[in-house]
């Protein structure tokens, strides 16, 4: 029987040959034009495709003193139904004449500013956080610049219900809660006709084109493993960071969900459940089926970068290792992980004024996140790989441990078995765990790591899965300890001092790591751009050990504009930038790219150019 590694090589191997065939143009071509064996017929075929193809109905377009105007066709029902174009009672008295909104709105025009404090007071109003998310979601179905805005102005409070933790709630509960679609659902049953589809689809969803996607299929939501269909809210809330912390236009956004169904019984029993009920995809099936949704995402969207989110740990490494050198795409839980941990782990060197050289590294969780982390620091400093120790489930990751092909080049010939007896032999000075085991970091475990500041970053969510609470870990360590975690932490009070806690989150790295592969153009990503990545979040830390080891969340606007600066220009030295040369000021594209939440003018036209 094969390993899971002989599995892995096996299904890799096949996925590169079948891609580097689907996508040579000239295989592309003969797969559209087969099947129709005379000219005419064909001719015909594109001549009604083109005449019955949704047209656009709105576009933002730049005006000469660089604002954007929206032109529209549509009517005064439909604008007032359309997220994107939908101000309600902030619509100024000009644009409810122009498009006939008179009848359909109360007297009073307010600001948005105005608006912004209604929705805040019917925020709160909400009695528990899974509401708030709720109400947040229905924001974001009904007027997007209101929902930007209004987490904008209260970041901090928001974050915690739109994004880790409470999304996993409503992940969990997307049958139950759903009442309106929003994004795109891609279901196995309906493979055959994924391409047209997506080119049906795309005129009316993104007009402008896209320059983001988001895939999941759902297999490892967070921690809480597989959630079927309802993976598609974790594609929605990740871009809508996306664009709160990166100044991804909204227009140009794609969530997508893969629903190749589920293996968890509790949906599968559930009359409610709204996806394809029906055990998971497997194999050469699901990689046919994976790359069809990558062949169209090709063909339609070709310059849209590509974020996979939340798959199974094979499939995560199988599909990153396919199609990374293809075109720009990466994986969020492997690599925007990878970058903010490297970038928490810079901070405190720094703090502790110490480099890799010094420490023991051991990685608790063994999968997509923790590979992906080990990785990094492997890439960023040769030294430190040596270093590394990786435990799972059953132990030491070793040679005879049947290590899957990530976790090989990390693998001890021989060393301790269970997590406890590396705790005691190694005495790491740094602990990541990334294991979704709550609470495995005991005050006895801790206790091996010698001082004087223990680096301990417990980052599984949500937080009800983390491997240790901050406070009991600064009282295991007597307050010595450098901490992070994967969710949002109130401070530690140790000692009459207070600790503020940083939320390693790859929230934190991932929008400015969009943003910069957009704006310049990215055709890859390498390493070299995630280290970058890395760096430039590090640069913003605090110094003291009271503040934190990462920037505020106040500053995630700015840090992630920095970052998207070092992607863009990193991608710039490596020769993947479409859109750089050596004149372009990157900054100043950047700046530019961010989109701001503010109401635009709309205009009625009886047509949209093509
Ligand atoms: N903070 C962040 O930005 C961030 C990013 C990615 C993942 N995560 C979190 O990390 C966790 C893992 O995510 P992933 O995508 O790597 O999942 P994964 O399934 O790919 O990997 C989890 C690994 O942990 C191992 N594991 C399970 N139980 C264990 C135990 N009791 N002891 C030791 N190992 C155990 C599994 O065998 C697996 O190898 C999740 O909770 C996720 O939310 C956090
Ligand atoms: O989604 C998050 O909060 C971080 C990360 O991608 C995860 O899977 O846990
Ligand atoms: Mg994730």
């Amino acid at each position: 029987m094969p390993s899971a590694w002989d599995r892995c090589n096996a299904q890799n191997d096949m996925l590169m040959s079948h891609y580097s065939d689907v996508s040579s143009p000239s295989h592309l071509g003969f797969n559209l034009l087969s099947g129709y064996s005379c000219s005419l017929h064909i001719l015909f075929f594109l001549l009604l495709q083109f005449l019955f193809m949704p047209k656009p109905k709105y576009r933002y377009t730049t005006c000469s003193d660089s604002k954007e105007v929206i032109h529209t066709t549509l009517g005064a029902d439909e604008i007032l139904n359309h997220p994107l174009l939908n101000k309600g009672t902030a619509f100024p008295r000009n644009e409810r004449i122009q498009l006939g909104l008179q009848l359909l709105l109360p007297e009073s025009v307010f600001s948005l500013d105005g608006k912004v404090k209604r929705a805040y007071r019917q925020f709160r109003q909400e009695d528990s956080m899974l509401l708030q998310n709720t109400f947040m979601n229905s924001m974001l179905d009904q007027n997007m610049v209101l929902y930007y805005r209004l987490l904008k102005d209260h970041l901090e409070e928001m974050l915690p219900i739109v994004y880790t933790p409470t999304e996993a709630k409503a992940i969990e509960n997307y049958s139950r809660l759903f009442r309106r679609p929003r994004g795109v659902f891609l279901s196995y049953p309906d493979r055959d006709r994924i391409s047209e589809w997506i080119q049906e689809v795309l005129p009316e969803y993104a007009p402008d084109g896209v320059d983001m996607i988001v895939v999941t299929d759902g297999e490892m939501i967070l921690g809480i493993g597989d959630q079927g269909v309802g993976g598609i809210w974790i594609s929605i809330a990740k871009l809508s960071l996306y664009t709160a912390f990166g100044g991804i236009h909204p227009a140009r956004v794609l969530p997508v969900v893969l629903d190749v169904g589920t293996n968890n019984e509790k949906l599968r029993n559930d009359p409610l459940y709204t996806g394809w009920n029906h055990e998971r995809i497997r194999g050469k099936d699901y990689y046919d089926f994976v790359d069809r949704f990558v062949k169209a995402k090709q063909e339609f969207m070709p310059n849209a970068v590509l974020h996979w989110e939340d798959f199974g740990k094979e499939n995560a490494r199988v599909l990153l290792n396919t199609y990374r050198d293809a075109f720009c795409t990466y994986n969020d839980d492997m690599q925007g992980t990878a970058v903010i941990v490297l970038a928490s782990l810079l901070a405190a060197l720094k703090q502790t004024q110490t480099t890799f050289s010094s420490h023991r590294i051991v990685i608790f969780g063994a999968g997509t996140a923790g590979t992906g982390i080990a990785d990094l620091i492997a890439a960023y400093d040769r030294q430190a790989h040596d270093h590394i120790y990786l435990v799972d489930k059953d132990g030491l990751i070793t040679v005879n441990s049947n290590p899957t092909l990530t976790q090989r080049p990390y693998a001890k010939n021989t060393g301790p078995k269970t997590f406890e007896e590396t705790m005691r032999t190694v005495r790491p000075t740094i602990l990541i765990g990334v294991s979704t085991s709550t609470g495995a970091f005991t005050k006895d475990l801790v206790q091996h790591m010698p001082g004087p500041h223990p680096i301990i970053f417990p980052l599984s969510n949500p937080t009800s899965l983390a491997e240790a609470d901050p406070a009991d870990l600064f009282s295991y360590t007597n307050g010595t300890c450098v901490v992070a975690t994967g969710g949002p932490s109130p401070p530690v009070s140790y000692d009459e001092r207070t600790y503020r806690i940083a939320e390693a989150n790859n929230a934190f790295a991932y929008p400015g790591i969009g943003l910069g592969c957009i704006v310049s153009g990215a055709t890859r990503l390498s390493d070299a751009m995630l280290i970058a990545a890395a760096k430039a979040i590090a640069e913003h830390a605090p110094e003291r050990r009271e503040d934190g080891l990462l920037p505020g969340i106040d500053e995630s606007r700015a840090v992630s504009m920095r970052v998207a600066c070092a992607v863009a220009e990193e991608a710039r030295r490596d020769g993947v930038a479409r859109k750089l040369d050596e004149k372009n000021h990157v900054e100043e594209m950047v700046r530019k790219a961010m989109w701001e939440p503010e109401y635009v003018p709309i205009v009625k036209v009886p047509a949209l150019d093509d």
